[in-house]
């Protein structure tokens, strides 16, 4: 029973009793533009009051990594009740449903062509908007952890270095793999092992700084990508993954059970300038790990 001041006087209060929660209240959606070809494809862009500019240019609110596409390629913006597209000068003119517009007014299902991208426009409370956000979940995150997925966690981890090796910024790439996990599976079987795996995934997400990037790359294997982060610092953060993991009590098929992590880490470097060179220098870090006896960080050579 709710009662708020001034509602009702006590006598005129009845009580009522909820047999089913009733209809699931829809939830209002924001207008939105998708990426639903090329480039960003599933990538997408709320759009509130404020306006969103598409572009190359990571300094963008949605970032369309392609050399087809402006620094600052368009904006949307607030028109009323709706939106508008304005083009901001792009070399390759936005197309608004396949004809040039330099400023036009959206509706819902609108295509926008930018660059060799087509972003479609979504309008408000549009079932569709959730739709897309499903899609690029089930297509981006891995079910059991809701971490990365390993395809697009080489797609982030590419644009990463892209970025790192431009600007000269350190970076560091990890693979936390889990010790003797062939075991828990043994012993509590595959079901326990899947909770494990939930777990340490939950435990690594807690520990992660905005811009640190988490997968899962592997069964047992994850997968960290730290910009802006020397082999030190990371080190540091490795460390301390390693202790949270060692520390938390697992308790597969019932039974409490110790269960830890190895770690090898490898920094980004001129003449290890790619994804699967940072990987397989992470990897041999790894191996060192195992074979230094487990529940332990090692760096690359
Ligand atoms: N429960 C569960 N187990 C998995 C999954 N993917 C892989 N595994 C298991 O992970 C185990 C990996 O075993 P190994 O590669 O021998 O390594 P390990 O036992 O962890 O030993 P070290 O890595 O040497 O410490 C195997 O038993 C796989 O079946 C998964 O999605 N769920």
């Amino acid at each position: 029973m709710v009662r708020r001041d001034g509602d009702h006087e006590p006598d005129q209060i009845t009580e009522r009793t909820r047999l089913s929660p009733g209809p699931e209240q829809p939830t209002l959606r924001p207008a939105c533009v998708v990426v639903i070809h090329g480039e960003g494809l599933g990538r997408r862009a709320d759009l509130g009051d404020d306006p969103v500019t598409v572009g190359r240019s990571r300094e963008t609110d949605l970032c369309i990594d392609h050399p087809s596409v402006s620094r600052a390629h368009c904006r949307i913006e607030r028109d009323g009740d709706g939106y508008r597209l304005v083009d901001l000068g792009a070399t390759n003119p936005i197309l608004l449903n396949d004809r040039p517009a330099a400023c036009a007014p959206l509706a819902d299902g609108d295509h926008v062509t930018v660059g060799e991208s087509i972003l479609k426009f979504i309008g408000q409370e549009s079932v569709e908007a959730r739709y897309h956000e499903e899609v690029y979940q089930l297509a981006t995150h891995d079910a059991l952890t809701n971490l990365h997925n390993r395809r697009h966690f080489v797609e982030l981890a590419d644009k990463e270095i892209a970025r790192a090796l431009r600007h000269g910024r350190p970076l560091t790439l990890g693979i936390v793999d889990i010790d003797l996990f062939k075991e828990v599976n043994d012993r509590h079987g595959h079901i326990a092992g899947d909770g494990v795996l939930r777990e340490i995934g939950a435990v690594l997400r807690q520990h992660l700084r905005g811009g640190d990037i988490a997968a899962r790359v592997g069964g047992e294997e994850f997968a960290i990508l730290l910009p802006e982060c020397a082999l030190e610092p990371a080190a540091r953060f490795a460390e301390r993954l390693r202790a949270a993991v060692a520390s938390t009590r697992f308790e597969p098929g019932g039974e409490a059970r110790r269960i830890t992590v190895s770690t090898g880490l490898a920094q980004l470097r001129p003449d290890r300038d790619s994804f699967s060179l940072l990987m397989r220098a992470a990897d041999a870090a790894l191996y060192r790990a195992k074979d230094g006896g487990r529940n332990r960080v090692e760096l690359e050579h």
